[in-house]
């Protein structure tokens, strides 16, 4: 454990414990105006500091324990220009008024502006309400509001959560779906609200924040819409803020959000809402009220295969799901890291998941991300081979979507599901991959055979799956197989080392099966659950040693190799042979420029 000199941080004389603004040794030089600034925010009880200003951050008990490189970097992000902000016209204010029911006080409180502003969605200027977003006291956002739900906010500037200073020393936090609904628990005279920036479309703007803002709320009132993409909302926020401290609020019939509620029940209705938002159950007793929403959207939308790689003749067998347990066996060296690489890869890009990996057999990490440096671009890993500005872009986004847990001393299965729980929470990971599973350090109490002990670790997997809503891969060998003609047999579940239960706790299972004479790759899949996601059968592959692809091998041929640097497209937005979208940041941004709507304020 460091001290706070050793990172040249100076605490005010005398304390000890509790949480202390102070300078930052980092930002207090160089080119800041207010010298005097105290953005460093100190917690003395965890040891944690960050700097509001430069994105200084860390901890002094710091071991290491996972990292990634960019998680000390902070993007730079443009600050919004310069402009008169003081106004509502007559019309507009009395519009809010009038049909929202926002007083001119809490216009003016949430320093709401009107005016021009290029709207992209329209391909021109249009008149705007304008929600400015705070930070620290300063503008680092606008967004802009057409007359008909068009939305546009500043490129390159930073993507924040709505009125975020003013959560800060408060105990609880209500957040909502947008501005407008934030406004109205305003209204109500609640002080801590905040609105997501863009709708149900991914919450990469909590990754710097949640900590900071968040780590201290002792309940959390999600009050988002009660819509479809509401509730994916809801439940990506119950995800990241743990289910313990999260309340649901519900606006009754005829309401699918805060401002409706208020318009049309008033505000201590809604004071009340929140006053009745239900607990999440997290264990226990279930009856089918409590399961009726999620059982009702089945009904309408029946049961979907679950994601996919794009790899067709594997897709056809197997669909992913978050909150299950995938298990995957294979003779050393016949690929099976590579295999899961390459479905990480491709759910990545397909999904925008993000991966932790606790994988020792990758030691050292760098090993790691070069295997995904190739994945991604297509390109063998060196300098030949790899322009510098496709591996940055590599780096860069490995950096966003992959995580990697790798403890100085503890490989205790708790101490690496703390650390995946961590970056659920901090960097919203979809996905945990261990490999393998002989890396974990297995502690068997006194008394305890090794099969109940398997199942009970499988347990633990299956319960942290399950309640973080994550998708686990757990790669595990197989015992030493028999011999036939000279080479050994392919495993299926029930030959990894140690018990059936390798069989029995998946969700998913598969082998990955190198053919030395045929020159292919077989992956066998051995248990899909539910019938919705998939079957039993075999996959073709030949693997491209030059960048650790895999190519279908289909009717005994090997198919065209493919060298295409996946970020490129990705980057630009455009699908790709893959079948990717785009980048959770970019679907983020498109959110607000295309939802059109039928025409509500009076401009
Ligand atoms: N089909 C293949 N053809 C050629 N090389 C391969 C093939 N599959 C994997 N390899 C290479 O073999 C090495 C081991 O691969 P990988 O680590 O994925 O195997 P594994 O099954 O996970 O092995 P282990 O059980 O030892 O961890 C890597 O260098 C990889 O590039």
């Amino acid at each position: 454990m460091g001290t706070w000199s050793d990172t040249g941080i100076e605490i005010p004389f005398g304390r000890t414990s509790g949480k202390v603004k102070t300078l930052c040794p980092k930002c207090r030089e160089g080119s800041r105006r207010h010298k005097l600034d105290k953005s460093l925010s100190v917690n003395l009880d965890e040891g944690l500091y960050k700097c509001h200003y430069c994105g200084f951050s860390g901890s002094i008990n710091q071991k290491k324990d996972y990292y990634n490189h960019r998680e000390m970097e902070k993007k730079t992000y443009r600050k919004p220009a310069w402009q008169n902000n003081t106004k509502l016209s007559d019309k507009l204010a009395r519009y809010l008024e009038d049909e929202r029911k926002l007083s001119q006080a809490t216009l003016k409180k949430f320093r709401l502006s009107e005016g021009l502003h290029y709207i992209p969605a329209k391909d021109r200027k249009c008149n705007t309400l304008q929600f400015p977003y705070f930070l620290n006291g300063e503008v680092v956002n606008v967004k802009y509001r057409t007359g008909d739900k068009a939305w546009a906010i500043e490129a390159g500037c930073e993507l924040i959560l709505y009125n975020l200073d003013s959560t800060v020393g408060k105990e609880e936090v209500i957040i909502t779906e947008g501005e407008l609904d934030c406004m109205s628990f305003g209204e109500c005279g609640f002080e801590s609200v905040v609105s997501v920036p863009n709708g149900a479309n991914g919450t990469a703007y909590l990754d710097n924040y949640i900590e900071e803002y968040f780590d201290d709320k002792q309940t959390v009132y999600i009050a988002v819409d009660t819509d479809r993409k509401g509730i994916i909302l809801r439940n990506e926020l119950i995800r990241r803020f743990g289910p313990e401290r999260c309340k649901v609020v519900t606006y009754g019939p005829g309401c699918k959000d805060a401002n409706e509620h208020l318009v049309k029940y008033g505000p201590e209705s809604l004071r009340i809402a929140v006053a009745n938002a239900e607990e999440i159950r997290i264990e226990g007793i279930f009856t089918l009220p409590d399961i009726r929403q999620q059982a009702d959207l089945l009904f309408r939308e029946g049961l979907h295969p679950g994601m996919t790689t794009g790899h067709s003749d594997f897709d056809r067998l197997l669909s992913f799901e978050t909150g299950r347990l995938c298990v995957v066996t294979g003779i050393p060296s016949h690929g099976k890291s590579e295999f899961v690489d390459e479905i990480a890869v491709r759910l990545n890009l397909n999904y925008g998941l993000k991966f932790a990996y606790f994988s020792p057999e990758n030691h050292p990490l760098p090993y790691l991300a070069a295997k995904l440096v190739s994945k991604f671009t297509g390109k063998r890993f060196d300098r030949e081979s790899l322009r510098p500005g496709a591996y940055e872009r590599a780096c860069a986004h490995i950096g966003d979507n992959f995580s990697f847990i790798y403890p100085e001393e503890d490989f205790g299965i708790g101490n690496i599901l703390e650390k995946a729980s961590f970056l659920v929470k901090k960097k919203g990971i979809r996905v945990l991959v261990i490999d393998p599973y002989n890396a974990i350090e297995h502690q068997m109490p006194h008394g305890t055979n090794e099969t109940n002990y398997i199942s009970a670790l499988l347990s633990k997997l299956v319960t942290f799956a399950r309640q973080k809503d994550v998708l686990v891969f757990l790669v595990a060998h197989p015992r030493k197989m028999e011999m036939k003609g000279g080479v050994p047999t392919a495993p299926n579940l029930y030959d990894v080392n140690g018990s059936a239960n390798f069989y029995n706790k998946a969700d998913f299972g598969f082998t990955v099966y190198r053919d030395y004479r045929e020159d292919h790759v077989r992956v066998d899949v051995h248990k899909v659950k539910f019938k919705h996601l998939g079957k039993c059968g075999a996959a073709y592959f030949s693997y491209d040693y030059a960048n650790g692809r895999y190519v279908p091998f289909v009717n005994g041929k090997k198919g065209k190799e493919d060298d295409t640097d996946y970020l490129e497209s990705y980057c630009q937005g455009s699908q790709s042979s893959i079948g990717f979208t785009k980048s959770a940041e970019e679907l983020e941004q498109e959110f607000i420029a295309d939802t059109t709507e039928a025409a509500d304020l009076p401009f």
